[in-house]
């Protein structure tokens, strides 16, 4: 990697990344993605997380543009998702869910043919994710094991540098020391390159490490959306309901357990506690089971 920006877009962007609004989606009869509005700004890396048909892939869907939205809009960088121009295409980086196809190429061919199929440049200094993949360009995909073809389409989204990075449940098949060591660069990465990254992940205590930002999806909607320091100063449960004067909003009711509120000042902590209350400050993991209960 060298400090010189040879990305072809060094032009700063008028447009954020991604700039979603009032999106609806309808599958099968149901509408699995229900006015939901988002907005990624320039180098930031949002976790997208929830529980299982919360609408994650969907929406990833609909920001790639390969569903068309039932309502709203969903622009990257200004355009329209659905109509990208192929410049712009190239600027984003996927990592599906599960990687398909192209089993009858072996490594290094597959890499090639991509190379010369992509309308932008393969960054060939910097080498992070072949070096950190460590797959033998010789196999032949089809033999390839599930960790070993995550970590190829891993490296196929991101070694042409791209400004947008999608991560769909990247590390779900990544042995501990391989999710280890990429939750690890895929932030040195993106601050390296300016890249905004929009990652979706079951696994909780990763993202809350990486990301600037925490989105909390359930049943098609955004119940939640902010930095994990907001969470931990604006976020507690409370062991009994909140005072009204205090100011807060309960966004979460666990009855027996107690009572999530955003809206929080740490200097009310204290008293807080004097009235009786156990306090439990805003933790992403906590919330998370909280909300989605
Ligand atoms: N083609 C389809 N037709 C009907 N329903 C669909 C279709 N695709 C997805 N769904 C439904 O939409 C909902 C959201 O699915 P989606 O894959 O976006 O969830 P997710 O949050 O990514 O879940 P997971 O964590 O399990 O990957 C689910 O209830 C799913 O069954």
């Amino acid at each position: 990697m060298t400090d010189q920006d040879t990305s072809p877009q060094a032009i700063p962007d008028r447009e954020p990344p991604v700039q979603i609004a009032h999106l609806r989606k309808v599958l099968g009869g149901r509408t699995v993605l229900d006015d939901l509005s988002l907005t990624l700004r320039p180098g930031e890396i949002a976790a997208l997380l929830g529980p299982n048909g919360a609408g994650k892939t969907t929406l990833i869907g609909c920001l790639l543009g390969l569903l068309s939205a039932d309502a709203g809009t969903v622009r990257l960088w200004g355009e329209d998702a659905s109509a990208l121009r192929a410049e712009t295409r190239a600027r984003i980086g996927f990592v599906p869910q599960t990687m398909t196809g192209f089993t009858w190429f072996r490594v290094g061919e597959l890499m090639a043919y991509l190379a010369d199929y992509r309308a932008r440049p393969t960054d060939t200094e910097d080498r992070t994710w072949e070096e950190w993949a460590a797959l033998d360009p010789t196999a032949r995909i089809k033999t390839l094991s599930g960790g070993e073809r995550q970590r190829l389409a891993i490296v196929l989204a991101l070694r042409f540098r791209p400004d947008l990075i999608v991560l769909d449940e990247p590390v779900a098949s990544l042995d501990p020391q391989a999710r280890y060591d990429f939750m690890r660069l895929l932030p040195a990465y993106a601050r390296r390159t300016g890249a905004s990254v929009l990652i979706s992940s079951h696994i909780i205590s990763d993202l809350q490490d990486i990301s600037d930002r925490v989105i909390m999806m359930r049943h098609g909607r955004i119940m939640l959306d902010m930095t994990a320091a907001e969470i931990a100063a604006t976020v507690r449960r409370l062991s009994t309901p909140p005072e009204t004067e205090w100011g807060v909003e309960t966004i979460a009711d666990q009855g027996a357990d107690g009572v999530w509120v955003r809206g929080w000042h740490p200097a009310l902590d204290d008293a807080a506690a004097g009235a009786g209350n156990i306090l439990l400050p805003g933790d992403v993991e906590r919330l998370f089971l909280a909300l989605t209960r």
